[in-house]
């Protein structure tokens, strides 16, 4: 197979939910939640730690998910319907080359977001002040749980997600349905080096306006004449979250050279 080319589109937006490829009415792959398997053997929630790559921007927990029930989700996701997006994205969309499947499922969202621990670990004093700035803090600002939109990512040798930044969307959620917003994107790797994957880094370019660089950060940027990376090599069972939305950092998901890089992907969400 050829190995698709990155093309000039640098800055698209991810596609958005319910209009982007593998998402259309006739995909049987959004049809039905699947029957996803149980989240066994997990650390027990006070043992999960967030660590700040950048603050109030990327945090990463390792250990999300054990490397057993990596394995059984990879598995299972195996036998899901994935289609392969195609090369060409529809005008503004980033260059994404992967095998995806992508869900409508509450149940699911809820179950992540509760029987992992992530909502114990999240609302923890300490996670508190590693996600959300001084006004953030002082609005109380906390988060409610998972966009039911679920993604399914497989990269496979020579597939990558071109450099964009990701959309926050507005969401009917609760019961009754009331206005909630995304804010941070959730990525969960269920393989890394330990399974053969070499590339696939998730690579964060922070250029923007909205983080400031220290004076020795720019002093630093402008001896090495590189923009500032922040990469993240995925690793087995780690969950990333970025900010996204209006203060989203300009990122890709590298190249894979070798091996299969899996992903979960959900957002977490605030209500409005
Ligand atoms: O695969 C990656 O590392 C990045 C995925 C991503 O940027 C996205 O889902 O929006
Ligand atoms: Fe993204």
């Amino acid at each position: 197979m050829p190995k698709p080319t990155k093309t000039a589109l640098k800055k698209g937006k991810e596609a958005a939910p319910g209009k982007g490829i593998g998402s259309s009415a006739s995909n049987p792959a959004i049809a039905e939640p699947p029957q996803w398997p149980a989240f066994k053997g997990l650390l027990p929630p006070e043992l999960l730690q967030l660590e700040t790559t950048l603050d109030h921007q990327i945090v990463t927990i390792p250990r999300f998910f054990t490397s057993s029930l990596c394995n059984t989700y990879i598995q299972f996701l195996s036998s899901l319907p994935l289609t392969t997006t195609p090369s060409k994205p529809k005008r503004g969309e980033a260059v994404r080359v992967n095998d995806r499947f992508q869900v409508q499922d509450p149940a699911f969202a809820k179950r992540l977001w509760l029987e992992t621990g992530l909502k114990e670990l999240l609302e923890r004093e300490e996670s508190r002040q590693q996600l959300w700035n001084q006004e953030e803090l002082d609005a109380s600002v906390k988060a409610w749980g998972l966009n039911p939109n679920i993604r399914i990512y497989r990269y496979t040798k020579g597939q990558f997600f071109d450099k964009h930044y990701d959309d926050s969307n507005t969401l009917m959620l609760g019961s009754p349905p009331s206005p909630h917003r995304t804010i941070y994107t959730l990525l969960l790797y269920l393989t890394g080096p330990a399974d053969g994957v070499v590339g696939g880094e998730t690579a964060f370019y922070r250029t923007e306006p909205y983080i400031p660089l220290s004076k020795k950060e720019l002093k630093d940027l402008a001896a090495s004449g590189e923009p500032h990376v922040i990469e993240v090599q995925p690793e087995k069972g780690m969950a990333l979250l970025h900010r996204h939305g209006d203060e989203c950092l300009l990122h890709e998901g590298k190249e894979v050279m070798a091996g299969v890089k899996w992903i979960i992907r959900s957002d977490v969400v605030l209500e409005c």
